[in-house]
């Protein structure tokens, strides 16, 4: 038997026992004998008479036994052990006196003690709200983390608390979910009705919190409550940098192609216009590139402000924008919306104090007319685009099917100059300019020709206009000078090559050290080499192109001015840079003989150039009469079919053997 046992009789004295009782008592021989009182008993055993610590009972064994007939239970330490006694009265008045070791039921004891001690600390200091509540909506338990999260008094905490009454609370301390009944139906409900799930639900004060509801076995639920504000406001920052465009805040082509999709999808009739602003490279350029973040927001505004209610903007890139209006019955609508853009960036920017005059082309396209996938519609739109910037530019256009075979057109051309630059597909050929007087040979014209594999010779009026869209004229254009610096090398020491510059070679920072490698590989002497500009080389940032035609005078190459008259400035142009000739362009001598102000004009360009020392020559001359009439007002040189159509560099040898 692991129990000790002993029976006492109404006198308290010992009638039975066992050996295990003295054992687990630790009672000293003899102290435990049929006959021995129960007092003798607690003299010699001293835990018998002591008071006790634990237990609601303040009483020792033997006190309790001395006045008591009730059931006494105690447990008492032992050494390491704990041993339980347990003192039932019998039916005569006795005692039956029982003893038995816990100490492994005290050791578990304690360890749930000390777990639930642990549990309450941790539901005390848990970062989220924790709460139960029962199948009626009655509070069964919250945490401090619950209370502090919607500042409830602790009169609410209390179990039995009905839900409504906390959120009643909540209402009025601006707390609630601002969707209340949403919150019963998604969160409360479901939770009651025993499926478990995850809802961020919306507070009157603007928190996010994410509840996470469990069904319980009673019918109840359990719910964490954590704010997810920041993390939430994180990820919609993460969302928003995704579809936005940094520098603006507008929307993105993502975003733009998404909402085009969903556009699309119902069918509406709705306009896309595609921007390109005009001359932003050239500000950004010339202001520096924080200026031109400036003159893009401001740009942003105004666009902004010709929107009417419904339409929305886009940005694609660099100056790239994109207006989407809806619901458009009439083209006019768009036209009207176009017009106020164009009116809007038209007017004069101030960036940083300075003046800046931009200007807007426009390319629209109307759904699901012209396309109906979000791609489609930005083709087409891009294709009126191109149309719009042809037309000169600050203006609008709506797409039209033909556009797209001339834009596909143009798509063929420019993978055939790529192809042509690097097969190797071009040819210079040469016009001789000959002196007025004397009619001897003193330079030729280099101009440039392609032989297309498919359509034979083409002329760079169909090609020179892309490649300078395209960049692809920097590649060309060098060709051409280190080409044109060979043949001419072979030529006599008094016959120039004159060389076309286009604006955007012009631009290239390659250019100077292609000039000077090109004389130097070639070994053509620099006064052989002449360059031709259009006055559209000094339209834009007007210092630096100064600089480098200073830079490429002294070496000693001459500069001509192209096509004189046909800009707006010629004439202020001469004041700003000492060129060595004037090309007076060809539909001023075309139209010598019909027009007394083309003879006029001629006249007043050769008087000026001969006061400024400046050579003048007459391009496309092609009549006697023609001839007779540059002559007669004093022209220096001539160009054109009367003496002479381009040529290959072969019959140009011939040419000058003859001499
Ligand atoms: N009807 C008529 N035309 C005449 C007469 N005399 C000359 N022409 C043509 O007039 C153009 C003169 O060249 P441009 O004004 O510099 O105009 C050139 C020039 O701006 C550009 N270009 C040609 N080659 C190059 C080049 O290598 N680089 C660059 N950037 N542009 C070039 O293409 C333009 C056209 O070149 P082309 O077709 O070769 O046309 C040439 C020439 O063939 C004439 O008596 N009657």
């Amino acid at each position: 038997m692991q129990q000790g046992v002993a029976l006492l009789d109404a006198d308290l004295r010992v009638v039975i026992f066992n050996d295990r009782i003295g054992k687990l008592l630790r009672a000293p021989k003899g102290a435990i004998e049929v006959g021995v009182s129960a007092t003798r008993m607690a003299a010699q055993i001293p835990i018998l008479a002591r008071t006790q610590q634990s237990d609601d009972s303040q009483e020792s064994w033997l006190t309790h036994l001395l006045k008591c007939s009730t059931l006494f239970y105690q447990e008492i330490s032992i050494g390491e052990r704990i041993v339980s006694l347990t003192s039932t009265p019998v039916d005569d008045g006795g005692w039956l006196v029982s003893c038995d070791d816990i100490s492994a039921l005290a050791s578990i004891r304690k360890d749930m003690a000390d777990q639930n001690r642990r549990f309450d600390a941790a539901l005390a200091n848990m970062p989220h709200g924790l709460c139960m509540f029962d199948a009626d909506k009655n509070l069964l338990l919250c945490n401090a983390g619950y209370c502090r999260l919607y500042d409830l008094p602790e009169t609410l905490t209390r179990p039995g608390t009905p839900l409504w009454q906390i959120l009643d609370y909540r209402q009025t301390a601006g707390n609630a979910p601002v969707q209340r009944e949403a919150y019963f139906d998604v969160v409360v409900e479901a939770a009651l009705k025993g499926s478990a799930a995850s809802e961020n639900i919306v507070l009157m004060d603007g928190r996010v919190i994410k509840i996470t509801h469990n069904p319980m076995e009673n019918g109840g639920y359990v719910a964490t409550h954590e704010d997810v504000t920041e993390s939430v406001r994180a990820e919609e920052q993460i969302k928003h940098m995704a579809g936005h465009d940094p520098l603006t805040g507008l929307p993105n082509r993502a975003l733009l192609r998404e909402k085009l999709e969903k556009e699309l999808a119902l069918r509406k009739r709705c306009a896309l216009l595609c921007m390109d602003l005009d001359h932003f490279k050239h500000a950004n350029d010339t202001l520096g590139h924080a200026a031109g973040d400036l003159l893009l927001k401001e740009v942003t505004d105004r666009l902004k402000k010709c929107l009417g209610e419904g339409d929305s903007i886009a940005r694609l890139g660099g100056d790239e924008f994109i207006v989407f209006q809806e619901e458009v019955q009439t083209k006019e609508r768009a036209a009207a919306l176009a017009q106020r853009l164009v009116n809007a960036i038209g007017e004069t920017f101030i960036v940083e104090g300075q003046p800046v005059q931009l200007g807007v082309s426009i390319g629209i396209a109307i759904t699901p007319d012209d396309g109906d996938t979000a791609d489609g519609v930005l083709k087409n739109a891009d294709t009126a685009l191109y149309k719009a910037k042809t037309d000169g530019r600050g203006t609008y256009c709506f797409f039209e099917p033909a556009m797209d075979a001339g834009m596909q057109k143009r798509r063929k051309l420019e993978v055939d100059l790529r192809q042509a630059i690097a097969g190797s597909q071009f040819e210079i050929y040469y016009q001789p300019q000959v002196n007025a007087g004397t009619e001897e040979v003193v330079g030729f014209e280099a101009l440039l020709r392609w032989h297309h594999p498919e359509r034979g010779l083409v002329s760079p009026g169909e090609f020179i206009a892309l490649a300078e869209e395209t960049g692809l004229i920097v590649p060309l254009g060098e060709w051409v000078l280190r080409q044109a610096c060979k043949d001419a090398a072979s030529w006599p020491g008094h016959v120039r090559v004159a060389v076309n510059i286009s604006p955007v070679q012009f631009r290239s920072p390659s250019l100077i050290h292609t000039v000077i490698s090109a004389l130097a590989d070639s070994g053509l002497s620099a006064f052989q080499l002449e360059l031709e500009i259009t006055e559209s080389v000094l339209l834009t940032d007007s210092e630096t192109a100064l600089a480098t035609l200073h830079h490429i005078k002294k070496l000693g190459v001459r500069i001509a001015m192209d096509d004189f008259g046909t800009g707006y400035s010629s004439l202020s142009y001469l004041r700003l840079f000492p060129f060595d000739k004037i090309k007076i362009d060809q539909s001023f001598i075309r139209e010598l003989g019909d027009s007394k102000d083309c003879a006029a004009i001629v006249k007043a360009v050769v008087d000026l150039g001969s006061s400024l020392g400046i050579t003048t020559t007459a391009e496309g001359v092609e009549t006697t009469d023609q001839l007779d009439q540059v002559r007669e007002h004093g022209c220096t040189e001539i160009q054109g079919y009367f003496f002479g159509k381009p040529l290959p560099f072969s019959h140009v040898e011939k040419l000058l053997r003859k001499g």
